[in-house]
């Protein structure tokens, strides 16, 4: 889809379990008319296996499912598709792996969220394989974006309808994406 005349956008929403990645990044696809890409679905067996008994997912485990979703993404946008993406994506090498699939530019929407919110959301949500107990390791990994990694930082906390307009505006108003 092509908004006037900005490029057709790739997204990814990111941020720590509980930030709310799944609920507004269906929420902007929605909006956009993008397709929407889950990476909680795209891991591999193991990985769901390794944090439902309460291990945090290591550096290599997170490789091959971050490979996943960067070549999901790019060939959404191949088909000329907009795209948006709900992946953790805590630390800039993941940023950074997910970007080298793309031809296209990246954005990012970070949800800002506290460790206690994260934990009070990924505790009340009975039907995901994500104990609670691993939020601060969440925390532990998260590298903020940094200026210059195309990505727009919003407070978590916030409605859903709002955190889609103030995405919706940010991509609409072509930031550089890089
Ligand atoms: N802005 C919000 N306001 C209120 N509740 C929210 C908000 N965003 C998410 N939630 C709720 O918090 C919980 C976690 O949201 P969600 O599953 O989207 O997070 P997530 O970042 O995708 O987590 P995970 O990475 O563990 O899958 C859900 O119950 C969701 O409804
Ligand atoms: O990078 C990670 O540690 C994992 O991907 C997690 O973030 C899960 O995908 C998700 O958040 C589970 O709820």
């Amino acid at each position: 889809m092509q908004i006037g005349k900005k490029p057709t956008p790739a997204v990814v929403v990111m941020g720590v379990a509980g930030s709310g990645k799944s609920v507004v990044g269906r929420a902007l696809a929605k909006a956009l008319d993008a397709r929407f890409v889950e990476g909680d679905i795209l891991h591999p067996p193991e990985n769901v296996a390794r944090m439902a008994s309460g291990l945090p997912l290591t550096d290599a485990d997170r490789e091959g499912w971050l490979d996943t979703i960067g070549k999901e993404i790019a060939h959404a946008a191949a088909g000329g598709e907009a795209v948006v993406a709900a992946c953790s994506a805590l630390k800039r090498a993941y940023r950074d792996r997910l970007r080298r699939h793309q031809v296209m530019p990246l954005a990012f929407i970070y949800l800002r969220i506290d460790p206690t919110t994260a934990r009070l959301r990924v505790a009340g949500r009975k039907d995901h394989f994500m104990p609670a107990s691993l939020v601060e390791s969440q925390f532990a990994d998260l590298e903020r974006p940094a200026d210059g990694e195309g990505a727009l930082a919003l407070d978590a906390s916030l409605p859903i309808a709002e955190l889609v307009g103030a995405s919706l505006q940010f991509l609409l108003a072509g930031e550089p994406l890089r």
